[in-house]
């Protein structure tokens, strides 16, 4: 049976040097929530100090790309750059096509802006069909035992920083 998720990381990378940035979406805010915890409570497994994860908000998942370009400038410009940022955004299909073109549109986007700030940005964005989906990807809903897909975000920004830093 097919194992989904990162599973098991090649090694445990040391994160005690890192400043990492998560930036997330306010809508479906419940779900949200479980997934920022997530990251960071991965992040802090792998050394990851507390005052070195910057949490920043924005209205919703289609504002996330501008939003962590600006998050990024305004870090560096302070003196306290970031080594990866992790965006974060929830997006549940309704009865429009307003959720196909937003998880498009912002999955290119976030895509492209890695080359813009030279940084890993870590996909943090849930297209899900249902709420039901979304719930067991943030370990919400036990009965689907699935487990919190932040968790994954946090290992894989920690990861690409140690990685492919500069
Ligand atoms: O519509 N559904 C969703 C949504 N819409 C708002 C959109 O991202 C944006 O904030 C506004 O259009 C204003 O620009 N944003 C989400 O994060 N998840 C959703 O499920």
């Amino acid at each position: 049976m097919a194992v989904k998720g990162l599973g098991k990381i090649d090694q445990a990378y040391d994160g005690s040097n890192l400043r990492i940035g998560i930036i997330h979406a306010r809508w479906n805010s419940v779900i949200i929530d479980a997934l920022v915890a997530g990251a960071i409570k991965r992040m802090q497994s792998l050394g990851v100090k507390e005052e070195n994860i910057i949490v920043e908000t924005v209205p919703g998942s289609y504002e996330l790309p501008w939003g962590t370009k600006r998050f990024v400038d305004r870090q560096k410009k302070a003196g306290e750059p970031l080594d990866a940022v992790i965006p974060i955004g929830v997006l549940i299909k309704g009865s429009t096509m307003h959720f196909e073109y937003i998880s498009e549109s912002t999955t290119h986007a976030l895509m492209q802006l890695q080359d813009k700030v030279n940084m890993p940005v870590i996909f943090g964005l849930l297209t899900c069909l249902t709420e039901e989906q979304a719930l067991a990807r943030a370990g919400i809903d036990e009965a689907k035992s699935m487990h919190n897909h932040g968790e994954d975000w946090g290992a894989a920004a920690v990861e690409m920083s140690v990685k492919y830093g500069p």
